[in-house]
């Protein structure tokens, strides 16, 4: 295998490819179930796959009854287990094999890790089930409690107990923990324990027999395991082969992170099945770091870490580029499946909407004014209003809108402000803010006053902060309050005037919302009839509309307006930038990686539901890679400081906020220095 630049490598991301495998069983055979191992062990070594986990009782087979307790079987089961670990000597993945064995004269259910020939440790199982159609008590003693203990085991001197936890020792964030079926049935789960020693992935070896609705309970518990103890959580299940004498079996593959499916298994077939995927180690022990209760249940449990052996292995990873299996969002902050985006939008919505009822009720609001450019942020500020007003009974009119034009403000945008307003029905305006802004360039001494074409910051902010204090005082004089517009996108980004500009308002109800998502609420509206038709009209011609704030005049031989996404770069690549680094922290080289993956084919992967064909670019590493330098230097530098200042809104996404009161503090005099040199360090040159 050829090595590759680190930058492409699993291991240089924190990413770790873990499996679920179902084999054939062969009822009673050991021998047999060795090879079929040994076999599944090839083919994961192939797929490049990091740990691979197989069923409770692999090697011995679960459901023989009292055959467990005949010595000429458990030999056997031992000689199968020597095949496995010699056959492991030149394979990659970390094996999780199950086991019946003897130790002081006890037999008991284990796991085993086997790697590369050595018998990393052996863990016990827990808790015993022996009720309803389980009996193991009757053969097996129990693993709870035994702590500190080692095994001879096939020539090895092996650690056993249930205090176990494994870690690569070239290899970070590669650390896990193995418990066995009935462990994650019982209240005390103890994979718990294993995780707050430090485990970030928890296998789990299960011989569950299937009856009707049980796949739901083992994804339930998959789902809740992995969210609860922030990890990784690797299941898999006995299949067709164990015996049928009085149950079925399904074999069925599950592999959860932090609550969320990353695979699931074909069941009910006769064939091996391995499903796998590239789990994020890194995002998890960034998760826990980020979520004090984990630190808390540690103390709470006394720090499990004291207790537990930690077993080191050299994992001997090669540094190749085995690409990502793993789906990467393009928009994280829109959902691909329908169901999922219909839900979230109207979260969203409501989350907006409830948001502004309660401040116009506490504020005793006569109305409301907004800015009403005929961009999507204004518009959807406007639709969000007019829920508001209904919601409260109130008439529409008490929202005042203004359209200001300025000098760049073309006659379509213009005529969809006006059209946007008759059809939502609001109290609508047109104040030309021209003759202001001239007196006030020339006032200034700024040249565009004697008609020289000086399109720079102070013509563009002269006109963004006309139109701010124009709402303001007559939002004064009509008794209301001013409603700001501003995405979070643009709060991340800086992009906006600062105070006396669109930056401030009395309470911003987009500023929780990023721009990806709120085309998708406004598409929403329309698809769940919030308003008529003629609105829905209006919105689709808006939504057509290039995103560009107007402030400077369109170029005089092309006509073309002036483009937000020429100057500050694609919204699509800053939203995804800042997901990963406001919710999960990742480093710059991490974001550059997943954006490749997520972003350099067009044709791979998930669009959105209803995305337009038209409009589905690519971006290569280099492109990716200016955006984001843009993106860092203007998030950890320039623009904290209108963040720290900014008015009230309501938090609407679980991937953050920005508020300085909320989910994001920092200095407003910090640095993106540290972020950018990670960036030149890591990156392929
Ligand atoms: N850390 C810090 N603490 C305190 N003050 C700091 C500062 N860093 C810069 N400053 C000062 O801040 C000022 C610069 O900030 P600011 O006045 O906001 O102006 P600035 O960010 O330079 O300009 C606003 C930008 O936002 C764009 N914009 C405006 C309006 C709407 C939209 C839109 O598309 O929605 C876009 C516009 O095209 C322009 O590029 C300077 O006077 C600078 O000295
Ligand atoms: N011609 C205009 N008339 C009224 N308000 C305006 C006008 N231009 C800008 N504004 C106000 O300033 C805000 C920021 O304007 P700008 O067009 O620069 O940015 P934007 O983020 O693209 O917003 P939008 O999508 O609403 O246009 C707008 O949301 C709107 O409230
Ligand atoms: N092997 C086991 O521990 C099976 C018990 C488990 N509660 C089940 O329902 O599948």
């Amino acid at each position: 295998m050829e090595t590759a630049h680190p930058f492409y490598t699993l291991r240089q991301q924190g990413l770790v490819r873990v499996g679920a495998c179902t084999p054939a069983a062969t009822s009673g055979d050991p021998a047999e179930n060795a090879a079929e191992a040994i076999r599944n062990a090839e083919d994961a070594h192939a797929k490049g796959i990091d740990l691979l986990v197989y069923p409770e009782l692999n090697l011995t087979s679960y459901a023989i009854d009292d055959l467990h307790l005949q010595d000429g079987y458990l030999g056997a089961v031992e000689q199968g287990l020597a095949e496995l670990v010699a056959a492991s000597e030149h394979l990659r993945p970390v094996l999780c094999v199950g086991a019946a064995l003897v130790r002081n004269g006890r037999l008991y259910n284990c796991a085993l890790a086997v790697h590369r020939g050595r018998i990393l440790g052996a863990v016990p199982k827990s808790f015993l089930p022996n009720y309803r159609e389980y009996y193991e008590k009757r053969w097996f003693a129990l693993g709870s409690g035994v702590t500190g203990l080692e095994m001879e085991l096939c020539g090895q001197t092996v650690p056993f107990g249930t205090d176990l936890v494994f870690a690569a020792s070239d290899y970070a964030d590669f650390t896990f923990h193995m418990e066995i079926c009935e462990d994650y049935w019982s209240p005390v789960q103890p994979s718990t324990e294993g995780a707050l020693a430090g485990a970030l992935i928890l296998c789990n070896l299960s011989a569950s027999d299937i009856t009707i609705g049980k796949s739901r309970e083992r994804k339930m518990l998959c789902a809740a395991s992995s969210s609860r103890n922030m990890a990784a959580y690797i299941y898999s299940a006995s299949g067709p082969g164990e015996s049928t004498t009085d149950l079925a079996w399904d074999g069925q593959g599950l592999i959860y992170e932090l609550g969320e499916e990353l695979a699931e298994s074909t069941r009910f077939q006769w064939n091996a099945e391995t499903v796998y995927a590239d789990v994020d180690a890194a995002r998890l022990r960034q998760e826990r770091m980020r979520t004090g209760t984990f630190n808390d249940a540690a103390r709470h449990l006394d720090h499990p870490e004291t207790r537990f052996r930690r077993i080191a292995f050299a994992h001997g990873d090669l540094g190749e580029d085995r690409g990502l299996v793993r789906a990467i969002r393009r928009y994280p902050y829109v959902p691909n499946a329908p169901e999922r985006l219909d839900e979230d939008c109207y979260e969203a919505f409501n989350i907006q909407v409830e948001g502004l009822a309660k401040r116009i009720r506490a504020a005793h609001a006569k109305c409301v004014t907004i800015g009403i450019s005929g961009g999507i942020d204004s518009t959807h500020a406007l639709i969000v209003a007019a829920k508001a007003m209904d919601r409260l009974d109130r008439p529409r009119t008490d929202i005042r809108g203004y359209t200001l034009p300025g000098f760049a403000t073309g006659e379509d945008t213009r005529g969809n402000a006006w059209a946007l307003m008759k059809a939502i029905g609001c109290t609508a305006e047109e104040i030309d803010i021209r003759p202001a802004a001239r007196q006030m360039l020339g006032d200034m001494g700024h040249p565009f006053a004697d008609g020289e074409p000086q399109y720079d910051v102070t013509f563009e902010n002269v006109q963004a902060g006309l139109r701010t204090d124009y709402l303001f005082r007559l939002a004064g004089q009509h008794g209301g309050f001013v409603i700001g517009t501003g995405d979070m996108s643009e709060l991340a980004l800086g992009w906006c005037t600062y105070g006396v500009g669109d930056h401030m308002s009395h309470y911003g109800v987009n500023g929780g919302v990023p721009k990806t998502l709120i085309q998708y609420l406004i598409r929403w509206s329309e698809r769940t009839n919030q308003f008529d038709a003629a609105t829905d009209e209006v919105l689709e011609r808006i939504l057509a509309t290039e995103i560009s704030p107007e402030l400077v005049p369109a170029d005089a031989e092309t006509g073309a307006m002036q483009s937000t996404e020429d100057r500050i770069g694609p919204y699509a690549l800053h939203d995804f930038f800042l997901y990963w680094t406001l919710r999960h922290g990742l480093a710059p080289s991490k974001i550059a990686f997943l954006a490749w993956h997520a972003w350099h084919d067009r044709n791979a992967g998930m669009w959105p539901i209803g995305h337009a064909d038209d409009n589905r670019p690519e971006y290569d590493l280099a492109t990716i890679e200016k955006w984001l330098r843009v993106f860092l230097q203007r998030y950890f530098g320039f623009a904290q400081f209108k963040r720290s200042a900014l008015p009230n809104g309501p938090k609407v996404s679980g991937g953050g906020a920005l508020s300085p009161r909320g989910d994001w503090r920092a200095p407003s005099d910090g640095t993106p220095a540290a972020w950018l040199a990670e960036l030149d360090a890591n990156l392929p040159r």
